[in-house]
């Protein structure tokens, strides 16, 4: 379904406002139904008078202009944005199932299946992105939704940048989720996301982000790979965990080594047709 005019210039009148759905970063949050097509979807509303206005334009432009050719089913979408006097409204793929960081928090850690049907998704979505050459940078449970079939959604393109670069993030979120090179302030490529990954997989596991400390702490322990894993967690999961957090970017297991890792297919075999079944019963 696509929101309606590419042509016309959006306007708040198209859309017919529901409920909040929260306060995302910068500006709340809407559900809302596009009037014509009755299409749904978010409506981050942004007051301009918050935003540094020149910059934030020509950054929404470039977003929209990244976003829009970027297709894929753990990719959230933002399919454009129009503003009015005081405010910028960003028109964003709606996501049913909410927030992924807080359905971790209420259930403390995540099972192995669990985290290995996310992690495949997670895997996937970067591919895709590595391949168009865009890095995300910013991969953590808060920049996770989740869709209304619970398929994950990675989000929040604010911060992604065309690889390499070494611009500095401003480092305002948690350390947790950064990388020795991003900290060294080195320029650095895609495989950031592969670190992230890591940092990610852990989290859902544990419960609890690995090198988790005071930001001074973290930063140390970050460069000196100082991480426990603990015992409940099995033996491929752990092995998947130490090949993405390898301090040296070039030893991190490449996207698609992911996808065919033990731990993964384990848990993420498509189930079987009655006939590949039959088959590999007869094989065996
Ligand atoms: C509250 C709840 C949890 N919530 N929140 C969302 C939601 C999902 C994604 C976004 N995305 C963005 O904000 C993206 C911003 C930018 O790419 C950007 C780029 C350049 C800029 F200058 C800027 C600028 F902000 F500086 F202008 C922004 C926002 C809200 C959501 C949803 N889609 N579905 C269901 N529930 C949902």
């Amino acid at each position: 379904p696509q929101v309606s005019s590419n042509s016309k210039p959006m306007h708040l009148g198209m859309f017919e406002i529901g409920r909040p759905l929260g306060k995302g970063k910068f500006g709340r949050v809407y559900l809302a139904k596009e009037r014509k097509t009755g299409f749904v979807c978010a409506l981050k509303v942004l007051h301009k008078n918050e935003l540094q206005t020149g910059r934030v334009e020509t950054q929404l432009r470039r977003e929209v202009e990244i976003q829009s050719n970027l297709r894929h089913p753990n990719i959230l979408r933002l399919f454009g944005h129009f503003h009015d006097s005081k405010r910028v409204f960003l028109i964003i793929e709606f996501a049913g199932r909410g927030e992924l960081y807080k359905m971790l928090r209420k259930a403390g850690s995540f099972s192995e299946p669990r985290a290995a049907s996310y992690v495949a998704q997670m895997a996937s979505a970067l591919a895709y992105l590595h391949k168009k050459h865009v890095i995300h940078r910013d991969i953590k449970p808060e920049n996770i939704l989740v869709g209304s079939h619970g398929e994950i959604k990675l989000s929040d393109f604010g911060w992604s940048v065309h690889a390499p670069t070494n611009r500095r993030t401003t480092l305002c979120g948690t350390l947790d989720y950064l990388p020795p090179e991003m900290l060294r302030g080195d320029s650095h490529g895609e495989k950031v996301d592969l670190w992230s990954l890591g940092v990610l997989m852990y989290e859902f596991l544990v419960g609890n982000a690995p090198f988790e400390d005071t930001p001074i702490e973290t930063q140390k322990r970050i460069v000196k790979l100082n991480f426990k894993i603990p015992d409940f967690v099995s033996a491929e999961a752990k092995d998947l965990i130490t090949r993405l957090l390898r301090l040296d970017p070039e030893k991190r297991l490449p996207l698609d080594q992911v996808a065919q890792h033990p731990w993964i297919l384990k848990h993420c075999s498509k189930p079987q047709t009655a006939r590949e079944k039959q088959r590999n019963n007869h094989q065996r």
